[in-house]
């Protein structure tokens, strides 16, 4: 699959402690992922984002979407929401993912950035209901976009550009020990879409 990057170790540990990222750089020609990003723009249903925060009920500007293999309920930031059958695009990328990084998933929770002006804070993907230190694979399609990932102890600091049409893939004790961000930027203007594949349990 990595006809395009050959230059790309992808058992590269790009943490250097407390957990494992590898990043398989871009797996898509750029028509591909043009196609792929057409399409997911299109066919999945976008809804703006609510939480709970210190009691505020918060909508953001970033829309998501979340889907599996059953009606998986996800809670964070206390708003749940019930997961949607695969598309048939959906299901496509989930065994791109699979086949990539030798893990099943059994969902995904998906992010629409419009702008630049859109990002996500700080937080590990570490809730009851996913799978302890199970693979999460990151695709992205859009805009590129930096990516950070920042130790809870040492705030050791880790970043990287996430290109159109590339997987990165966290494991291990990522989500244990580090939390992640996608930083606002002035830079990108046109929008990005993210699919993290993950493992619900049952
Ligand atoms: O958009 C991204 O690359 C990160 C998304 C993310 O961290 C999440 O959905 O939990
Ligand atoms: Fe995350």
């Amino acid at each position: 699959m990595d006809l395009f990057n050959q230059e790309i170790d992808v058992d590269q540990n790009l943490l250097p402690y407390g957990g494992t990222v590898n990043y398989y750089g871009k797996l898509f020609t750029r028509e591909q992922a043009n196609q792929y990003f057409h399409i997911l723009m299109d066919t999945i249903e976008w809804k703006n984002d609510e939480a709970f925060i210190m009691g505020k009920h918060i909508i953001t500007k970033r829309k998501v979407a979340w889907y599996g293999d059953e009606e998986y309920s996800y809670t964070y930031s206390r708003a749940s929401k019930t997961a949607l059958p695969w598309t048939e695009e959906l299901l496509a990328l989930k065994h791109i993912a699979e086949k990539e990084t030798g893990t099943n998933f059994n969902s995904c929770l998906l992010n629409l950035y419009h702008s630049g002006d859109e990002g996500m804070a700080y937080h590990s993907d570490d809730e009851k209901a996913l799978a302890k230190d199970s693979a999460i694979a990151s695709l992205s399609f859009g805009a590129e976009r930096k990516f950070l990932l920042k130790h809870k102890q040492t705030k050791e600091t880790i970043s990287i550009f996430l290109e159109h049409g590339s997987l990165l893939v966290m494991k291990g004790e990522t989500q244990t020990n580090w939390l992640h961000r996608l930083p606002p930027t002035k830079k990108a203007i046109s929008p990005r879409v993210n699919l993290t594949f993950r493992t619900m349990i049952a």
